[in-house]
């Protein structure tokens, strides 16, 4: 056990508005979303499987239902802080700038002098327009005009991209992640995903408001996604490895969480390697201090390697054990109660692939989900869960729900 023992913390002990997350559901204070712009218009039929949408959004549609979604968090006293602001406020700093450049431009894609070309381009652009071509990426046609023709750009398509567009950014679950009083920014795994980091970690650099803000992990560690990751309880974490994150990440940041004093106890939490269950959060969230909305089809099989620390600098791998119990014991409750999704196996499927397990609480028992999962939002309101509907016909083909587009950043303590 490290000297600084993560503890329950008592619900006065600090001032709203500075950022500390302890639980998946104590009352949300402060989150950061990503409302979609010019990065979902990239998306064509041709690449969407590439960048991992499952259909070409209407944008203006899928607009309006994150406004919506933003605005429900909003009439709850949430305060809602947006990427792309604090993605410009912080390149306001001419070091953020430059970070974004460097990061932006891949010298393999386009060659040294092409590269050098955009990277002077980029750099001459104001904060706002930087922001947008690092959000939206740009195109071979979208590039300066410069002297000479390379053969990059004569042989490139004018529609492929110099620089990748983000239309995953939208989910800034994975992206980061707040446990106690510190940042993770995360080690994405897919190629389309992976330059999302340099953008939070510029944020979390840069940004005034996270001056003081110390990290946790980071971005070049072996894979771990803010979607595998659930604060159980204060110092008891579960992390999903399957699709995206790897044995070697859960370990690697149970070994930094211990050393920081964030955790007693980590479970990892086998998931089956596939895209309907990507994430931990794809499969169960919890919905109250002691509930949780889970994929039935797992419930039984769901098991965890509880891992501690050794005492000695170390840490001790048990298990593998049922899932629900270990982490019933870790938490220090009798046990977690479970609402399953869906009603009979054919409709749990549906509405897990929906997303009607991805919810996002923000306090205990009140949770948003999407609307189209009707049979298990009724057994959450059967389980006297609140639950505030959102529509998400256009935000769900990105496959991604309430808790996938919401990255806490300040949770009042759990009283
Ligand atoms: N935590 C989550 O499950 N996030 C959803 C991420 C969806 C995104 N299209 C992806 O495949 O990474």
């Amino acid at each position: 056990m490290t000297a600084r023992q993560a503890a329950p913390e008592s619900p006065s002990a600090r001032p709203a508005g500075t950022p500390r997350v302890d639980s998946e559901v104590g009352p949300l204070r402060t989150v950061l979303l990503h409302r979609p712009g010019a990065e979902l218009k990239r998306l064509t039929p041709r690449n969407n499987d590439q960048l991992l949408f499952d259909g070409i959004p209407w944008v203006d549609r899928a607009q309006e239902e994150h406004d919506a979604f933003a605005d429900t968090l909003r009439a709850r006293g949430v305060e809602v802080l947006l990427l792309a602001d604090l993605l410009a406020e912080a390149l306001t700093d001419r070091r953020a700038r430059a970070a974004g450049v460097w990061s932006a431009v891949d010298e393999r894609r386009l060659g040294i002098d092409l590269a050098d070309t955009l990277r002077s381009h980029l750099t001459g652009l104001d904060a706002a327009a930087l922001a947008h071509v690092l959000t939206a990426g740009m195109t071979f046609e979208e590039l300066p005009a410069a002297e000479g023709a390379s053969l990059v750009r004569r042989m490139h398509h004018p529609h492929d991209f110099a620089i990748d567009p983000l239309p995953n950014l939208l989910f800034t679950r994975d992206s980061s992640l707040w446990v106690g009083d510190r940042v993770a920014v995360a080690s994405l795994s897919m190629p389309a995903r992976r330059r999302e980091t340099s953008l939070t970690d510029l944020i979390y650099a840069y940004h005034p408001r996270f001056a003081r803000t110390d990290r946790a992990y980071g971005a070049h560690s072996a894979p771990v996604e803010g979607g595998d990751v659930l604060l159980l309880a204060p110092g008891v974490l579960a992390i999903g490895v399957g699709e995206r994150t790897t044995p070697a990440g859960a370990e690697s940041f149970a070994r930094s969480a211990f050393a920081d004093g964030l955790a007693h106890t980590v479970l990892a939490v086998p998931i089956a390697q596939e895209r309907a269950t990507m994430h931990l959060d794809t499969v169960c969230t919890m919905v109250d201090r002691d509930a949780l909305v889970m994929y039935p089809v797992i419930r039984d099989a769901l098991s965890a390697y509880p891992i501690r620390p050794d005492g000695d600098g170390g840490v001790r791998v048990d298990g593998p054990v049922p899932f629900l119990e270990a982490a019933a014991e870790a938490m220090g409750i009798e046990r977690l109660r479970v609402i399953d999704t869906g009603l009979d196996p054919v409709t749990a499927e549906r509405e897990q692939w929906d997303d009607g397990n991805n919810t996002l609480a923000i306090a205990p028992g009140v949770v948003l989900a999407y609307e189209r999962n009707v049979e298990t939002n009724a057994r959450l309101e059967d389980a006297g869960v609140e639950v505030l509907r959102i529509s998400g016909s256009e935000l769900g083909s990105g496959r991604g729900g309430p808790r996938c587009m919401s990255c806490p950043i300040e949770r009042a303590p759990l009283a």
